[in-house]
């Protein structure tokens, strides 16, 4: 299946008939509440201009505000925005978040603009989306936006509305209202969740070897997290590829050399290994944290991990999910697995809304008791239904979501 949306739709509709949902909160959810589909304009540094296509996808709301991220990138369609949306309406009943699922973004090379041309554009969606509101609908960060864009966006918002508003915008820095925590929140909660599942399958973490796919954010938070607490990180790879040591990677002493701007492939001394073999290797705990489609019908059969946590968005599509349940290697989904950025999104708001701003411990304690949550509630369906733990999760979201489009009296 090709089209992002279509695929998504197929989920929607597999989880629906495994769980018995109701078929009009089904029709329901098979298309966005809202989309809007706008042009943002640029006059380019060096005096060209630009007319780009943007778009913002109210999901569905029955929970709470439509809330998530915006996409600055070059090849984004609508397709993919209304897959997104639908995906975060799932991340957010699943984790308990009372929030319902919105996405938008710019088609644009971001990488190609300057800080002012960036400036420029995020002011822009924000004037051209004309947001309606932190009760309505929240922009928060994705790929090719972050801190910058998300303070020029808020303060643009501000601007309109000459009121101090910090729940309007998410991603922010701690400067202008946003949450300790954030940028290590998604690392953090995959490292939750890795905890409950190897308990589950019998996986003794502290030796336990491990291979992460994606040294950015989240794979090399993940990936020291696992290394402090004794587990044998013996592979990681970025876009260049993989390096592996068997004996365990200093992942510290890596992590400095990637943020200092190194290329894993560059680095001497150390035994290289393909993306596509990293992700083959014989090992107890298999982390993709790249990009999605990287697990599929060519190569699941060969996966040897004894668990599969997915980091990235969409990394097992849905013919190599059905070849590793056949292989009994347990799948934890991106949608329970790195929903701890969403959920510390939700931490954001709270102290934006009541302008009382917690510290480290409290935001990590209060993560760990509601990601693990949305783990318990999907490994029980599992376990009663006899599912897999990706439908058993879009089972629990959407029993969520469908009791409060019935209590509404939408269906
Ligand atoms: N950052 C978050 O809070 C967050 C939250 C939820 C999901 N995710 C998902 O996690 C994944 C990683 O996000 P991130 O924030 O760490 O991004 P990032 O840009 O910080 O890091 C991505 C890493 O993947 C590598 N990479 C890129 N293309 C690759 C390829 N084709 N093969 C192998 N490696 C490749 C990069 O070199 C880099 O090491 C994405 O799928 C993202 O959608 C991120």
């Amino acid at each position: 299946m090709d089209n992002v949306f279509e695929s998504a739709l197929d989920a929607l509709h597999k989880a629906g008939k495994k769980g018995n949902i109701n078929p009009r909160v089904l029709k329901l959810l098979s298309r966005p509440k809202r989309v809007s589909d706008f042009a943002v304009t640029l006059k380019r540094d060096n005096g060209d201009f630009e007319v780009y296509d943007a778009y913002r996808v109210a999901y569905n709301d029955a929970l709470g505000p439509t809330r998530d991220g915006t996409r600055f990138v070059p090849n984004l369609s609508l397709d993919e925005v209304k897959a997104l949306g639908l995906f975060m309406t799932i991340k957010h009943a699943v984790s308990g978040v009372p929030a319902g699922g919105g996405k938008g973004g710019i088609k644009v090379d971001a990488s190609k603009l300057s800080d002012r041309e960036l400036e420029s554009i995020s002011r822009s969606f924000i004037r051209n989306l004309k947001p309606k509101g932190p009760g309505v609908d929240v922009p928060g960060a994705d790929i090719g936006t972050g801190y910058k864009t998300q303070s020029w966006m808020l303060d643009e918002y501000e601007q309109i509305t000459g009121v101090h508003c910090p729940q309007a915008i998410n991603d922010k820095p701690a400067a202008v209202g946003g949450t300790v925590g954030s940028a290590e929140a998604t690392g953090l909660g995959i490292f939750y969740i890795t905890q409950e599942a190897a308990r589950d399958h019998e996986i003794e973490l502290d030796g336990a070897e491990v291979v992460v796919q994606g040294f950015g954010q989240v794979g090399a938070t993940i990936a020291n997290y696992l290394h402090e607490i004794g587990s044998k990180v013996i592979a990681v790879s970025d876009i260049s590829g993989g390096i592996i040591d068997r004996d365990g990677l200093d992942i510290p002493e890596l992590a400095k050399k990637v943020e200092a701007g190194a290329l894993l492939k560059d680095l001497e001394g150390y035994e290289q290994v393909s993306n596509e073999e990293l992700l083959e290797l014989d090992c107890d705990l298999l982390i993709p944290a790249a990009v999605q489609n990287v697990i599929n019908k060519n190569n699941a059969d060969d996966i040897k991990a004894d668990l599969v946590v997915e980091g990235a968005n969409g990394p097992t599509t849905p013919e190599a999910d059905e070849i590793l349940k056949e292989k009994g290697i347990p799948v934890i989904p991106d949608v329970v697995a790195n929903a701890g950025g969403a959920i510390v999104c939700h931490y954001e708001r709270i102290q934006g809304i009541t302008d009382d701003y917690w510290d480290i411990e409290e935001v990590e304690k209060r993560l760990k008791k509601q990601i693990t949550g949305a783990y318990s509630a999907s490994y029980d369906v599992s376990q009663e239904l006899d599912l897999s733990m990706r439908h058993s999760a879009w089972v629990v979201a959407l029993k969520r979501v469908s009791k409060a489009v019935e209590m509404r009296g939408w269906v």
